[in-house]
């Protein structure tokens, strides 16, 4: 649980980051561009004067957050910029033109990098000023017609809100991708995990009974003699070996096989439409291929493998069961072998 919870945060902390720094690009290339427009088009320097601190402001921040420990506090610092950016520009533009529109695009940032508490605290607040605003705007006279201003805050508020709601889907969908992944896999040997590996084992036993599927094999793998190597050499040595093997495990079956970490040095192996012959030949090859690789200092390694069929007539508890027979004879009868399960 403890795992699992540090590998959410540590993601969080990713996605967030990576959030952080689309808002602070999307102020920076705003605040330049509408200054731009607002000195050049409409003269109007004292808004054009709060775009270029939102400017600095934004390029300080992108600067200053260089570390993920900065995290908390540029998120803080980056929603208050665009607060004060936003009421300042509804004051002085009189709530004219759409700018009250403006408000809208603090919620998401707000919520996206600040967290649902203070993000409905600061939107809420927010929203009560311009409510308050606009009803002291109440019987003041209003432009008849709308400029070119006013089709420029809508343009520019749909534009921030798209790049915002697109660079946190992005970086959302890429969190649960790379979550899920990890949810999935031993996080030492890299291998899928004893929880996926019953997952798997799972799909192929009601593929079997829909018929989708006519036979499979199914074969445990145990490393020989390991807490010799693990005594010789010593924990964290033995750590890597075993990542080693679990590397050239995942090499030779890439392609037709699932493998994963059945537990301690025990490897799982599932063959999908493979004969009991069909399996022992790929054991042997894979057997073969592991035994002449040398590791750490010349080592060498062997395996020992248990094989099973697994059909219609069996449950996957039988078929595992068998295939953990077999890999005890392989044991029994000198290791470094493929066993095949009999009956
Ligand atoms: N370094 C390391 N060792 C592990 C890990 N998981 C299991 N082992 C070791 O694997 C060894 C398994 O020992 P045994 O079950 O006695 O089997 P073995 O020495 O491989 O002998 P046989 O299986 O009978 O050939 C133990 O020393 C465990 O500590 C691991 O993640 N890292």
């Amino acid at each position: 649980m403890q795992h699992s919870a540090s590998l959410q945060s540590e993601h969080s902390v990713r996605h967030q980051s990576t959030l952080l720094r689309a808002v602070l690009r999307i102020m920076l290339v705003f605040s330049l561009l509408i200054g731009a427009l607002n000195v050049f088009v409409f003269n109007a320097y004292l808004i054009a004067s709060f775009n270029f601190i939102s400017f600095a402001a934004a390029a300080l921040l992108l600067l200053y957050f260089n570390d993920e420990a900065k995290l908390n506090r540029t998120s803080w610092l980056a929603c208050l910029a665009v607060i004060f950016n936003v009421v300042m520009f509804i004051n002085i533009a009189e709530g004219q033109n759409y700018s009250v529109l403006w408000v809208m695009i603090v919620p998401p940032i707000v919520f996206f990098l600040l967290g649902r508490r203070m993000g409905a605290l600061l939107s809420a607040l927010l929203f009560a000023y311009t409510v308050y605003f606009i009803a002291q705007q109440i019987d003041r006279p209003q432009p008849e017609t709308l400029g070119l201003g006013a089709v420029l805050n809508v343009l520019e508020v749909c534009v921030a809100l798209w790049f915002i709601y697109r660079f946190y889907e992005g970086s959302r969908e890429t969190a649960y991708r790379e979550l899920k992944l990890q949810s999935i896999t031993d996080k030492l040997t890299s291998l899928y995990n004893r929880s996926h590996l019953d997952t798997l084992l799972s799909d192929l036993q009601v593929r079997m009974q829909s018929g989708a599927l006519k036979r499979a094999c199914i074969v445990i793998i145990d490393i020989d003699h390991f807490k010799e190597i693990n005594d010789q050499f010593g924990h964290i040595q033995g750590d890597k070996i075993l990542q080693n093997a679990a590397r050239q495990l995942r090499e030779f079956t890439r392609e037709r096989a699932l493998i994963g970490r059945w537990g301690g040095e025990e490897f799982l192996l599932i063959l999908p439409n493979f004969t009991l012959t069909e399996a022992r030949d790929y054991c042997e090859q894979l057997r073969k291929g592991i035994a002449a690789t040398k590791h750490f200092q010349n080592l060498t390694l062997t395996m020992s493998f248990g094989v099973a069929d697994y059909n219609p007539n069996k449950s996957i508890e039988q078929a595992l069961i068998q295939a953990d027979r077999a890999l005890y004879c392989a044991k029994e009868n000198g290791r470094n072998r493929v066993e095949l399960a009999t009956a």
